[in-house]
């Protein structure tokens, strides 16, 4: 299983500012164009993958929307709209949730209550996770463990807080080169080198 989890700092857990904010300062289409190069490839989905958006500009919790390719059924197409709106309705469906809780959103598709420190605790439990860096050790110089997963922001940076107990965890930074790219961009590369790799 590949599996990647976008920190979206800026994400608002409205579902209507979720939809406003498509290229305006909280960069919502991030989350779209995240989904599309995790899940979907040309002709096909990518088997085995899941991705968590961790959506974090809100009034009570954080919301984790994770969607599972294998498990999808309900794809309204691969464009930005139809990707957010999947991310909205998850939004919608999390409404009086509390604490660590989960719903089922559709077919491969959850949200959860649970902030991004809690999830990459449990993930650590399961997954060899890795914290994708521009200033890393090189992906090309690393064999990838299985069960893979790779840990990336939106255009707000990880705390240093964070970066900390990263480390605590024994979570490894990597490296895709020398020049700073959108989170999604990073996940194409991280398949292609999974493909390579496994
Ligand atoms: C657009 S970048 C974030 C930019 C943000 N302003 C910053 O300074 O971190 C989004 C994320 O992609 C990942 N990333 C971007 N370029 C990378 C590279 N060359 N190697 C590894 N990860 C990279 C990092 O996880 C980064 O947090």
């Amino acid at each position: 299983m590949r599996t990647f989890v976008l920190r979206a700092r800026s994400a608002p857990t409205d579902s209507e500012k979720l939809m406003a904010e498509v290229g305006g300062s909280c960069h919502t289409e991030i989350l779209a164009h995240c989904t599309m190069n995790a899940l979907f490839m040309a002709q096909s989905h990518r088997e085995d993958t899941t991705i968590h958006l961790v959506l974090e500009s809100t009034q009570d919790y954080s919301r984790t929307v994770t969607i599972n390719a294998n498990e999808m059924t309900q794809v309204g197409g691969f464009h930005e709209a139809a990707l957010l709106e999947i991310v909205r309705q998850a939004l919608v469906a999390s409404a009086g949730m509390t604490k660590e809780q989960m719903r089922h959103v559709q077919p491969g598709v959850t949200v959860r209550t649970i902030s991004f420190e809690a999830l990459l605790k449990e993930l650590t439990q399961t997954h060899s996770v890795y914290m994708m860096d521009k200033k890393g050790d090189s992906i090309r110089d690393i064999t990838l463990a299985d069960n893979p997963c790779f840990i990336l922001t939106d255009h707000i940076p990880m705390p240093k807080k964070t970066m900390n107990s990263l480390k605590r965890l024994g979570v490894e930074k990597i490296s895709l080169g020398p020049k700073m790219l959108f989170a999604s961009q990073c996940i194409t590369l991280i398949h292609n080198e999974l493909d390579h790799q496994m």
